[in-house]
């Protein structure tokens, strides 16, 4: 089955219909419609000041629209990985008591912690992270949430190249794995179209969306990134350790390894 009829028959999630958002005289988003599907991988592309962020903040709540509506036919929990997280320096909290804030089973709570790597952080000051550590702890705490709607942004940030295919397919297994669906804000065309759903490329107003390879030949996606990139096709061994491509033997399952130790 082609991943649009796959798509087309998955049950709504949630949708915007009809958004508008304005501030301070300018239009941010302007007559935005938008859904997304139930164990649906959709990421989001656009040029800086495209009005992503706001378009995920809309759908988190913590933008209400000048105009149009967001609807779901139940009550969702979301999350969300930032771009940017900076906590509180006159506040030390270590990655234990950062995670300790959701509630979860121990058992998904365990295997979550394992998958992304983590485990020998949870004693560390979150403060003290390296950028790659912090977007795992994060990418971490949001799924302790068991969301329906896992919202990504520029997830890739901070991450060593091969930690960063590593949580590309880890996302990729998430909504099998837990049955949510993810929305991925990115600039990196060549990761995040390969392998996606649907491709929504935003430039205040959805200016084309579909499966990838479809969204690269639309006139509106070349005249705002050009006809030069395209999909990066991307074949190796996700579960490669350092240099060697030794195929990871202690686990199958999509997951993220640990940072080496310096
Ligand atoms: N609270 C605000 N007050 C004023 N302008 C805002 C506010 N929030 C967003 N904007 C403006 O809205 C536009 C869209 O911003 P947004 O952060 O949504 O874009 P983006 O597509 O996420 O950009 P980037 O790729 O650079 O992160 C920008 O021009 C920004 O300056």
């Amino acid at each position: 089955m082609s991943a649009v009829l796959e798509t087309s028959i998955k049950p709504t999630l949630i949708e915007l219909q009809h958004i508008h958002v304005r501030i301070d005289e300018r239009d941010i988003l302007k007559d935005v419609d938008f859904s997304i599907h139930e164990k649906e991988i959709i990421t989001l592309i656009g040029p800086n000041g495209a009005g992503k962020s706001t378009l995920i903040k809309v759908l988190l709540g913590i933008v209400k629209p000048n105009s149009g509506k967001v609807i779901s036919n139940k009550p969702l929990k979301l999350a969300y990985v930032p771009q940017k997280f900076n906590p509180s320096h006159s506040l030390p909290l270590r990655v234990k008591d950062l995670l300790d804030l959701e509630k979860c089973n121990a058992q998904i709570k365990a295997e979550i912690i394992k998958d992304t790597g983590i485990a020998k952080l949870e004693n560390s000051k979150v403060q003290q992270l390296s950028g790659g550590e912090r977007q795992r702890v994060l990418l971490a705490r949001a799924l302790l949430r068991q969301p329906d709607l896992l919202v990504l942004d520029e997830p890739m940030q901070g991450l060593d190249i091969q930690s960063e295919a590593e949580l590309y397919d880890y996302v990729r297994s998430l909504p099998e794995r837990y049955g949510c669906s993810i929305l991925m804000v990115s600039h990196d065309l060549q990761w995040v179209m390969q392998g996606t759903e649907r491709v929504v490329c935003l430039n205040k107003h959805i200016c084309c969306s579909g499966l990838p390879e479809r969204v690269q030949q639309d006139p509106a996606y070349q005249a705002l990134f050009g006809n030069q990139r395209v999909l990066y096709q991307h074949h190796h061994d996700h579960c490669a350790h350092g240099d060697t491509a030794t195929t990871c033997q202690h686990d199958s399952r999509p997951h993220i390894h640990p940072e080496p130790e310096a």
